[in-house]
């Protein structure tokens, strides 16, 4: 029998031609591959290294691409993109030009679903499949959900709507690995395992594998459903009484188990469920072991794995809350924090160990941990919500509707403002100014380093409403941050340089860069500090001895910071010019953050230049004539 060799598989055709003991070497060289690449660009590994064998069973099975497969979040397909044709690509995985960390369709006939905020694969496929019922196609529909995804309550949504639709094709992979980024939370959870353990488990993996290879394999699951069988299966799951076939658990590193399992759902379509269960980091000791450490690592060597880093590095934004929190937690026992299910990325590691009973994962459950703040904070807690920007956007009912109209005093940290990086437009935050300035009630602030940020969260969190702070991924200019917990006042400015004629109105982390062009034209600098209520007194003084005006935030231009500054001034009937920079009404996609914001024009120089051409009379003669 012929050696495969991964190096000549560029679609999943060839995989449909390999022999189930070829299927296994491909396996052990995808993992190898995934590893060496992942730990070259850096990326999402323990997830990836865990569907290797559910990837190559599911193309083996389905008759991809015309059969449909989406990928929940996403961030576990890169087995999918080696063998449809992206191997080479992923040298540049994440990188600017390179290929996407998600399933893109424009980057393959293959990823039939953009993915990366997550569960939203059952709908999806739910709508793929209504599609094809209605258009006469003959073709499946499989959503892979892993367990972390389907604590959400829009997978629910989903399942509740596919069990009462008719004549559809869906099967639903459900790849249970016991973990989320950090480990997993819910009374789902322990409802999965309870599914996975004992007889139950046991039972399925290894009398199931014998019946498979001996009774007909359609006939033999006909004979389950009717309750012949019921020793090998779950009785009666959640999953089956929404009207789902379920079947499982079964190893989802077994491809002995998978292969046949997937062709005896194919065969039988409609409504079915299976429950794999893999290891997250699987055939990686390291990460094995640690599967939050590398659940998105950056590069390292395999080698001898991630190490802490030899020299200090600047502090990141994320650290600055995760210190606040819990420094105003001791001077204020009120004080409860939820995420939803992202302990680990908002720096709230430490307050889970120091304040057990006042920290809550909500699981992957935006907006039920808006309005689950806003419940607790009814009664008198005063919850701090820690949320990336994102995936606010989940939420944003919730705080219109249960927070803000209540005027509830939730205090949101919203990390991840701005451009991400390595995600690209999925997690990009580029929308909350403007989805939360048009929402009465709420204090926006913008914080323009490390120690302005700790300012403004004990500033918004002292503010008895709804209050947000807004900051981006990674290390602002290095400021250093006091210890203490003071305030500043809500919805005022600060001038950090005057000039002549210009005034450069800066909301956020683009204020460093901003005063260094201020410096250069000899403009005016302020740190607005405050989105909402924004320093109206300061405008009007400014717009006394000032000419023009140029605002900066690394939010959507449309509907932004300075969007606010002009409808100031046009309610003022004061009419001065105004240069909105910031960014364009585009999807950004993925590169390194400084890099992308200089394209854009949004460092030192390219303020400069964006000033000295718009209002070129600074250009002839260092400021406005
Ligand atoms: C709406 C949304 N919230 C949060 C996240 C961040 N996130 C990405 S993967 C993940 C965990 C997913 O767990 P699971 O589905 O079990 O996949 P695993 O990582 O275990 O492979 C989370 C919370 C997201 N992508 N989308
Ligand atoms: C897939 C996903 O949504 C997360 O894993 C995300 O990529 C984390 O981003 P950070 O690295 O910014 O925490
Ligand atoms: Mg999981």
């Amino acid at each position: 029998m012929t050696t495969v060799s991964l190096d000549q598989i560029n679609s999943p055709a060839q995989v449909r031609a390999l022999t189930p003991r070829q299927l296994k070497e491909l396996a052990g060289q995808l993992r190898e591959f995934v590893l060496q690449s992942v730990s070259k660009t850096g990326g999402h590994l323990s997830s990836n290294l865990g569907t290797v064998e559910l990837t190559i069973a599911l193309h083996y099975v389905f008759n991809t691409p015309d059969d449909r497969i989406v990928w929940d979040v996403g961030h576990q397909s890169y087995p999918h993109k080696i063998l449809t044709g992206r191997r080479e690509a992923m040298a540049h995985l994440r990188q600017q030009g390179g290929i996407s960390g998600f399933p893109k369709r424009s980057e393959s006939e293959y990823d039939a679903f953009g993915t990366a905020h997550s569960s939203t694969s059952i709908s999806a496929v739910l709508g793929m499949a209504v599609a094809s019922r209605n258009l006469g196609l003959d073709r499946q529909h499989i959503a892979v959900i892993g367990d972390g995804a389907m604590t959400a309550g829009m997978a629910f949504e989903a399942l509740n709507n596919a069990g009462v639709t008719p004549d559809v094709n869906v099967l639903v992979v459900l790849n249970d690995n016991d973990m989320s980024i950090s480990p997993p939370v819910g009374a789902l959870n322990h409802y999965l395992a309870r599914l996975m353990s004992g007889r139950f488990y046991a039972t399925a993996k290894n009398v199931g594998r014998a019946v498979l290879q001996h009774v007909p394999p359609v006939l033999e699951l006909a004979r389950r459903f009717e309750g012949h069988a019921k020793g090998m299966v779950s009785p009666a799951t959640l999953f089956e009484e929404l009207g789902f076939n379920y079947v499982g658990p079964i190893d989802g590193h077994d491809l002995d188990a998978l292969v046949p399992t997937l062709e005896n759902l194919r065969a039988l379509g409609g409504l079915q469920f299976l429950h794999v269960v893999t290891k997250k980091g699987q055939g990686y000791k390291l990460a094995e072991a640690d599967p939050v450490l590398y659940h998105g690592p950056g590069k390292f060597d395999p080698s001898v794995g991630i190490q802490k880093p030899s020299a200090p590095s600047k502090q990141t934004f994320t650290q600055v809350f995760g210190r606040w929190l819990c420094d105003m937690a001791q001077t204020d026992e009120h004080l409860v924090a939820v995420t939803p299910a992202m302990r680990e990325g908002s720096g709230m590691v430490e307050f889970h160990k120091q304040f057990p009973h006042r920290y809550f994962d909500a699981g992957i459950a935006e907006q039920h941990a808006v309005t689950f703040a806003a419940g607790m904070a009814c009664e008198g807690l005063k919850p701090v919500v820690a949320i990336y920007s994102t995936f606010l956007q989940r939420g944003y009912d919730q705080l219109v509707h249960d927070v803000a109209l209540q005027n509830l005093d939730v205090t949101f940290a919203l990390d991840r403002a701005g451009l991400v990086g390595a995600d690209g437009a999925t997690h990009a935050g580029n929308y909350d100014i403007a989805f939360l300035r048009c929402i009465p009630n709420m204090v926006i602030a913008a914080p323009s380093d490390e120690n302005e940020a700790r300012l403004l969260l004990t500033t918004c969190y002292q503010y008895p409403g709804p209050a947000s702070v807004r900051y981006p991924r990674g290390a602002g200019c290095g400021a250093e941050v006091s210890a203490g917990l003071e305030a500043v006042a809500i919805g005022k400015g600060r001038v950090l340089r005057e000039g002549s004629r210009i005034a450069i109105l800066g909301f956020g982390t683009l204020v460093p860069e901003a005063l260094k062009a201020a410096q250069s034209l000899d403009a005016t600098m302020v740190d607005m500090r405050f989105v909402k209520p924004i320093d109206e007194q300061l405008l009007r003084q400014l717009a006394q001895t000032h000419d023009a005006f140029v605002t900066i935030e690394e939010g959507s231009i449309m509907g932004g910071a300075g969007s606010a500054v002009l409808e100031y001034f046009s309610s003022q009937e004061l009419a001065c010019a105004v240069l909105q920079l910031g960014l364009p009404d585009r999807f950004i996609d993925h590169g390194e953050q400084a890099a992308l914001l200089k394209s854009l024009g949004l460092d030192a120089l390219g303020i400069e230049s964006a000033v000295r051409a718009r209002f070129p009379a600074v250009q002839v003669h260092g400021k406005c004539a």
